[in-house]
């Protein structure tokens, strides 16, 4: 596939290891910024907000290459579930999921000074109930601590979810099938 070399504004293997998995030419940079939501901001305009400043942030940082930046967030009833702080946390999000479904929304954005392509990628996930022994066990697996909404679907949390309607590779945190359009979108016009 002819993709444009970019660069990934991005700390997370899971990314690393999906945009290889296209064939994708890129460097890595890590884009620090500040996550907090603004106030009465909605989950999606939220999540489309942080992939685009990690790219933008990324910019500074390559050598005239596009940037990708991207973001995945879990949503509960209108709630962002963020990265765990701590077990209370971690155990009042995993109350919350469950037994029934959520949505996890990934943004990706790939952008340059001068043009920009983003998307939003939203999968329904469902959780099979579950018991305080699963929750404990999981928290000391030491997998949810750096997830948006406290688990992996390709680790351990698999064994959870019994059913997804969408993107499986936008919940682990790069949807491949949109991430592949955008890029020939890039190429074809540029
Ligand atoms: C729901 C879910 C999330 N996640 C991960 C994907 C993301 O890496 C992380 C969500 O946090 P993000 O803030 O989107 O990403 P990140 O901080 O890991 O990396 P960066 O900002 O540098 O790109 O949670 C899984 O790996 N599996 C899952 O099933």
């Amino acid at each position: 596939m002819n993709y444009p070399d970019i660069t990934l504004a991005s700390a997370s293997p899971r990314r690393r290891e999906l945009l290889t998995q296209l064939g994708v030419r890129f460097e890595l940079v890590k884009a620090d910024i500040d996550e907090t939501p603004q106030p009465n901001e909605a989950p999606a305009a939220y999540v489309q907000r942080l992939a685009q400043q990690k790219a933008r942030a990324g910019l500074g940082l390559c050598q005239q290459r596009p940037v990708l930046g991207a973001d995945t967030i879990v949503v509960c009833d209108g709630a962002i579930l963020g990265k765990p702080t701590d077990f209370a946390d971690f155990n009042q999000t995993m109350q919350r999921l469950s037994g029934r479904s959520h949505q996890v929304m990934t943004a990706v954005a790939l952008l340059d000074d001068t043009r920009q392509l983003q998307c939003l990628v939203s999968t329904l996930v469902w959780f099979r109930p579950l018991t305080a022994a699963d929750i404990h066990s999981y928290w000391h697996s030491g997998e949810p601590q750096d997830k948006a909404g406290g688990y992996g679907i390709q680790g351990l949390g698999g064994k959870f979810i019994p059913r997804i309607d969408g993107s499986y590779s936008a919940v682990v945190g790069l949807p491949l099938y949109e991430t592949d359009q955008l890029l020939q979108q890039w190429q074809e016009r540029a």
